[in-house]
This record gives C-alpha cells, sequence and structure tokens, in this order.
C-alpha cells in the first residue's frame, strides 16, 4: 500500500515538469539535408541521363549502324547480282547473233566475240564449244579445238542459262597473261539453238574476279573510310571469296552467315572468331533454285565499339558535363541553403537554448524575434508567443505542482498512518479470529464434554447446535438433527403448543431479550417416545446473525426417583413401614374428598396400645418394637386393602376406611379388629397379650372437611374406650 502511494506521489511530480530535450540522436542540419539532396537530384539526374543516352543513344547509333552495314550488304549483293544477270544478259545476246547460231567459220564468231570483250574488259574468256565440246571459237583463240565437254559450265548451260561459281581454271589461266594473283573466273554460260531450235553449242563467258574486287572497292570505300566497314563474300561451302586481307579462302561459320544463306537479310551483334564483337550486316545474292543466279552470302560487318564510338564519346561529354553541373549545383545549393536557413538556425538555436534550460528553472530564456523572411518571422513570433504563454502555464502549473505535492504528502503521511492502523487492526483481527477460532475449539470441546446436553435453536425452532451428551440424552445424532425443526418434537403436548405460542410472539415482536434466564424443569421425549425429565437452564443469546435460545439439560430421573423415595420416606414410618403421621395429615383430607365425591362415608379409628409402657419397661425396647411391627402388622391385616393403616405417634395408629355404607360399617369394622388385636404377640424372648383401647369418628359427606376436627372426635372416643378398659380393669 505504501509502495503504491510512492508511485503515484513520484508519477504526478514527472508529470508537472517541464519534458527535458529528446534524447534521440541528433538530426542533421537543414543545410546539410538542402545541399545533400541538390546533390542528389543533380547526381540523380546525371545518372538518369547517362541511362537515357545509353537506352536511346546507343541504341540508336547502334540501329544506324546495322541500318548502315545492311545496306551495304544490299549494295553489294545487288552488285553481284547486276553483275551475273549482265553476264547471263550477254550471253543471252551473244547466241542471238546469227554467226554464233550458224556456227559459222571460227574467225567470224570469234570476231562477234571479241567485240564484247572489248566492251566489258572484265570478261577475260568467251568462247563457243559445239555440241561435242570442241571449242569452236573463243576470244583470242584461247582453248579453240580444246574439248570442254567434263566442264562445268558446258554442262550446265547446254539447256538453259547458266552461272557457274568462283572457280579457277587452270588450263585456261596458264594461258591468260599473269597478274598480280591468280586468275579466278565467274562463269555465264547458255545454250546456242539454230533456227529450229536445234542445238548448236554452248556459249561461255569467263568473267574475271578482278571485276568483283574492283566493285567491292567502289561500294566499301566510303564505308570503309567512314567507320572501318569490311565486305565479306562466302561461297556456299562457307568459303571467303571476297574479304579483308588474309581472310580470303577460308573458312567462316557465323550466325550472320546462316540467317544469309536462309535467304534472310538484316543486321545482328555478333562475335566473330577473332573474339570482338561485330555488328553485322547480311544479305544474299541470286537465288538456290535459279542457275542463273549466283547464290553468295554478302556480310558486311563493322567492329561494335567502332559502331559506338559516337554515343560512347556522347555519353562521357554528358558525365563530364554532369559532374560540373552537379558539383556547381551542389556548391549553389549549399550556398543558397546557409543562407535560407540562417534565421531558421537562429529560431533552432534560440529554442535548443530554451530546451537546454534545466527543467526546475524558475523562468524560461527569452526568445528573441529572428528578423528575416517572412515565414521565420511569424515562426519566430509565434514560438516567442508560445513561450510567454508557456511561461505563464508553468509558473501556474508550478503553483499548483507544490499545492498539489503538499496535498499528495499530507495524503501519503495520512494513507501511511491509516495502513498503519488498519494493519495493526487486521493484526488484532486474526489474533481475534485465532482466538475465537480457539475458543470456538474450547467451546466445542466443553460442549461435547459437558455432562449436561446442549441445544441452540433459532427463533424458528431449527436446531444450530447439538453436543454430544444431547445426542446420548434424547438419541438423535448430532448430523440428523443440525438444521432441523426437531424442538417441538421433545417436548409434551401441553408443553408444545405454550413453546410455538412463544415462538410466533417472539418472531412477531422480534424481542426476545426481554425473556429472562430460568431454570425450569421439564418432561421431554426422547427419540424412543420415552419421558424424560430434565432440568433445562435456558438463555436468549442476541447475535447480529440470529438470535439464538441456548439450553442445557439435565437428566434428573435420578434426582427424581430419589426425591420420590425420600418423600416416601418422609410419609413411612421407619418401624413398622406404616404411612406416618404426615402421611396421614395427607391422605386423610384425600379420603374425606373422595367421600364427599362418592357420597359414602369414611371413618378414622383411632387406636392406642393399653399399658404399651409397662412392655418396654419389663422386656426392653427391642422387644416393645417388636410388638409394634406385630401390632401393626395385625391391624394391616384386619381391615381393607383400600383402607390407610398408619402411625401416628409412639403406640397410636389411626385407620382410615373408605366407602362405608354407614355409621354402622364402622363400628362392625371396629368389631372386627380388636378381638384380633387381642390375641397373644409373640415376641423374642417372650410372648405378650394386650388390648388397644379404639375411638371412632365417621365423617359423613356433607360433613365439613376437618381433618382435625375428625381426629379430635376419634381422639376423644379413643380415649373413653381406654378409660372404660381401665374401669373394667379396676371393676376386676
Ligand atoms: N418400645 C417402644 N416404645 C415406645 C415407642 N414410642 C413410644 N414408646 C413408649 O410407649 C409408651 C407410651 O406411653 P403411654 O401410652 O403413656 O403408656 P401406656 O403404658 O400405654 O399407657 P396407657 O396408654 O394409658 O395405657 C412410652 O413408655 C414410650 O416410651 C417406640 O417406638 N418403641
Amino acid at each position: 500500500m505504501l509502495q503504491s502511494v510512492n508511485f503515484f506521489s513520484l508519477s504526478f511530480s514527472t508529470i508537472v515538469h517541464i519534458h527535458p530535450p529528446p534524447s534521440s540522436p541528433a538530426r542533421p542540419r537543414l543545410t546539410t539535408l538542402v545541399t545533400m539532396g541538390v546533390s542528389a537530384t543533380v547526381l540523380l539526374t546525371v545518372l538518369c541521363l547517362l541511362i537515357l543516352v545509353d537506352h536511346f543513344a546507343i541504341d540508336y547509333a547502334r540501329r544506324e549502324a546495322q541500318q548502315r552495314l545492311q545496306q551495304l550488304s544490299w549494295q553489294m549483293r545487288d552488285a553481284l547480282d547486276g553483275a551475273v544477270r549482265q553476264a547471263t544478259g550477254n550471253v543471252r545476246l551473244l547466241t542471238a547473233l546469227p554467226q554464233v547460231r550458224a556456227a559459222r567459220p571460227p574467225a567470224e564468231v570469234r570476231q562477234a566475240l571479241e567485240s564484247l570483250q572489248t566492251t566489258f574488259p572484265d570478261y577475260a574468256w568467251i568462247g563457243l564449244a559445239r555440241p561435242d565440246g570442241t571449242v569452236h571459237a573463243a576470244t583470242q583463240g584461247l582453248l579453240e579445238g580444246a574439248n570442254v565437254s567434263t566442264y562445268d559450265w558446258f554442262k550446265g548451260g547446254k539447256d538453259k542459262l547458266y552461272a557457274g561459281d568462283f572457280h579457277p581454271v587452270a588450263p585456261l589461266g596458264k594461258k591468260l597473261p599473269a597478274g598480280a594473283e591468280p586468275w579466278r573466273f565467274v562463269d555465264a554460260a547458255g545454250p546456242v539453238l539454230d533456227a529450229d531450235g536445234k542445238q548448236q553449242g554452248v556459249l561461255c563467258v569467263h568473267m574475271s574476279w578482278g571485276w568483283m574486287r574492283r566493285m567491292a572497292r567502289t561500294i566499301l570505300a566510303p564505308a570503309e573510310q567512314q567507320y572501318a566497314a569490311e565486305i565479306f563474300v562466302v561461297r556456299g561451302d562457307g568459303t571467303i571469296m571476297l574479304g579483308p586481307n588474309g581472310s580470303e579462302e577460308q573458312k567462316i561459320n557465323s550466325d550472320s552467315l546462316t540467317l544469309a544463306r536462309g535467304g534472310a537479310s538484316g543486321a545482328v551483334k555478333e562475335s566473330w572468331a577473332d573474339g570482338r564483337s561485330y555488328l553485322t550486316g547480311y544479305a544474299r545474292s541470286g537465288h538456290p533454285d535459279d542457275p542463273a543466279t549466283l547464290s553468295w552470302a554478302i556480310l558486311a560487318r563493322q567492329p561494335e565499339e567502332q559502331a559506338l564510338s559516337g554515343a560512347r564519346a556522347l555519353e562521357r561529354q554528358i558525365l563530364l558535363l554532369g559532374a560540373i553541373l552537379g558539383a556547381a549545383m551542389a556548391l549553389a545549393a549549399a550556398v543558397a541553403a546557409r543562407r535560407l536557413t540562417r534565421p531558421l538556425n537562429a529560431l533552432s538555436r534560440a529554442i535548443e537554448a530554451q530546451l537546454a534550460a534545466p527543467a526546475g528553472a524558475p523562468t524560461l530564456p527569452a526568445l528573441q524575434p529572428v528578423a528575416a523572411f517572412h515565414e521565420v518571422q511569424v515562426l519566430s513570433h509565434a514560438l516567442a508567443e508560445m513561450l510567454r504563454t508557456e511561461q505563464i502555464h508553468l509558473d501556474a502549473l508550478r503553483g499548483l505542482n507544490e499545492k498539489l505535492e503538499s496535498t499528495v504528502a499530507e495524503r501519503t503521511r495520512e494513507i501511511a498512518r491509516k495502513a498503519l492502523q488498519l494493519e495493526r487492526a487486521l493484526g488484532q483481527e486474526q489474533s481475534t479470529q485465532q482466538l475465537l477460532q480457539e475458543r470456538a475449539a474450547e467451546l466445542r470441546a466443553i460442549l461435547d464434554n459437558a455432562h449436561d446436553a446442549f441445544i441452540a435453536l433459532d427463533p424458528g425452532g431449527v436446531v444450530r447446535e447439538w453436543n454430544r451428551q444431547a445426542e446420548k440424552l434424547l438419541g438423535w445424532t448430532r448430523t440428523e438433527v443440525i438444521g432441523q425443526p426437531l424442538a417441538a418434537m421433545m417436548l409434551p403436548p401441553l408443553l408444545r403448543r405454550a413453546y410455538e405460542r412463544d415462538m410466533r410472539t417472539l418472531a412477531e415482536y422480534g424481542d426476545g431479550a426481554t425473556i429472562p434466564s430460568r431454570r425450569v424443569e421439564l418432561m421431554l421425549h426422547n427419540r424412543a417416545g420415552q419421558e424424560l425429565p430434565v432440568e433445562c437452564s435456558l438463555a436468549y443469546v442476541p447475535r447480529s446473525s440470529g438470535h439464538l435460545f441456548i439450553a442445557f439439560l439435565h437428566d434428573i430421573s435420578e434426582r427424581k426417583s430419589l426425591f420420590a423415595s425420600m418423600e416416601e420416606m418422609a410419609l413411612r414410618d421407619t418401624l413398622t413401614g406404616l404411612p406416618n403421621r404426615r402421611a396421614l395429615m395427607k391422605a386423610l383430607p384425600e379420603a374425606l374428598q373422595r367421600a364427599n365425591r362418592s357420597g359414602q362415608r369414611c371413618a378414622v379409628f383411632f387406636l392406642d396400645l393399653d399399658r404399651f409402657k409397662q412392655v418396654n419397661d419389663r422386656y426392653g425396647h427391642e422387644e416393645g418394637d417388636e410388638l409394634l411391627r406385630q401390632f401393626a402388622e395385625r391391624v394391616r391385616g384386619a381391615v381393607r386393602k383400600t383402607d390407610t393403616v398408619g402411625r401416628l405417634a409412639g403406640d397410636e395408629f389411626v385407620v382410615i376406611l373408605e366407602m362405608l355404607a354407614d355409621d354402622e360399617s364402622a363400628q362392625e369394622a371396629a368389631d372386627k379388629l380388636l378381638p384380633a388385636l387381642r390375641q397373644p404377640f409373640t415376641l423374642k424372648t417372650t410372648s405378650v397379650t394386650l388390648s388397644a383401647s379404639l375411638g371412632i369418628a365417621v365423617h359423613h359427606p356433607d360433613d365439613p372437611q376437618d381433618i382435625e376436627l375428625l381426629l379430635a372426635r376419634a381422639d376423644r372416643a379413643m380415649y373413653r374406650h381406654k378409660q372404660q378398659g381401665i374401669q373394667q380393669r379396676a371393676r376386676r
């Protein structure tokens, strides 16, 4: 409890203090942020530019180069196709000449052939072979008479126009004037038919390979100069027919070659055997299915670095310019940021000074307005106003804090005091509880070991407590009766009604305190239904949880029987066992009442032994006692059982006779008694004979019930009888 109070006090104290500056790591300043931001923006822009250049310029340059190379390959293809077409066209023209068709004398034919050779100096040899393969006529008479029937051009040109692929022709080459390189030819041949369509021979044109090289140089010269392009003309078996120095007659294999052979044209980027990357334009000349054409692959290549060198140079320039521009802009941004953030920094320092002020400082340092551009001025004025307001609130809060702290301290002390009291009270409560438990245990032990039965009832008559002695006394076990309204069952009917009435009254008025504690004797019924005399000590116990009636029941059966025997003894003559005077004084009124009620008479005999003293004197008191006992027995035997015989005192006896029909009945009883008494009494040492005097007093139903008077009358009658006896003995 005390800990929670202190915690509350601490928390409150924390709340009312001004918050300290944040403990998070220092943030970068605005100047730094602006400079870094501008620099980053410039850097980003340059990077984007570079990416764009790389993406567009490089790509554009590559595509441009590829287009150029493709066009180059097309130019070369068109030139080749044109040359072959021209050659086959010339063959067709020659075969249409009459002197050729008619196979006129060789000189005439030769003239026509040489005429054409003059026009086309690259036609190294033009000849007409007869159907059997013998050369009929040829330019400069070369190979005339030679058999060329095994030559490809002869076989190919027999039926249709034929273009023969690049090949060296050894026999002809040896006859032609030697040049810088061996003779190589491309053939164009066609059938020579007469007017009837009958074959007259085959005409062939050997085109020197030199025209091809010249043509390539013409086409390639500008490209070679501008962008170092190279052209390859490749035969169907992959052998380079025409190419840069050292590459001819070598085999190549590349993607562009495969594509060109397939008839496609275009440009690709690929690596060549030298390991370098090239952009290659490709195309195919002629058509494989047309024997009048030559199907070659034309490849025009350029090193990629060469093709992209312009774009790369542009890229470097942009990078350099970007770096210079970025540095300049970062510098400008830093200067501008410093200028722009100067008032903000001043404001920030002022706020930091505020935050650095100690938590308990009575006043906050004043914030000086910053003269700068509009926004900062507004901000500084707003902050100054906020600080002024905060100072006011701080003062008010501090006052409130002090007041609250003193109140809290007072409350804390009070709570601590109360807690201490409560602690003590709890301690006492615990010890009281323990004491109560001990007391309850003691009480339980006392009750269980008490000699008396203990019963507690609530106002509804329900049993709430029942000790061991009650179990023994009344027969019900504790578990059987607790919670049961058994009290009424134990009471006899008369008492039960009174008990129920009292309970109802109590329930109605509810004040049992007025019931005095008392001790009463009751006759209860036990579980077997037997009557049980008990002495009951009753008490009323008011309680907050419901009042109780408690009762201690003491078994008084023994006491009752003792009292009864004592009472019996008190009413009995110890010598004779007859009712004594007290018993007679009690029995006599009852007999008179019965006589009155029955309307019959009753009589009283007063008997007195005559001269009894002499027996005592002569034989002793013991013999006198024996005589009195035998006398009593004899009187008892001489009257009716319903009559009462009692010893009044000494040798005086009284007999009460009831249910007498008349006065004579009493006399008759006396007459019957007296003779019996005159018989001798045998004592221990002697035998004695004596007489007794008897007086009769009869009570009639209407007589007053006066026993003294009745006894007095009987006594007087007895006295008279005794006197008569004395007189009679005296006369004798
Ligand atoms: N043995 C004995 N004697 C008793 C007892 N009570 C009284 N007596 C005696 O009885 C005698 C009675 O006395 P009295 O009636 O005057 O003497 P009595 O000899 O009978 O005289 P009368 O009645 O006039 O004939 C006394 O001597 C008593 O001492 C008793 O309990 N036992």
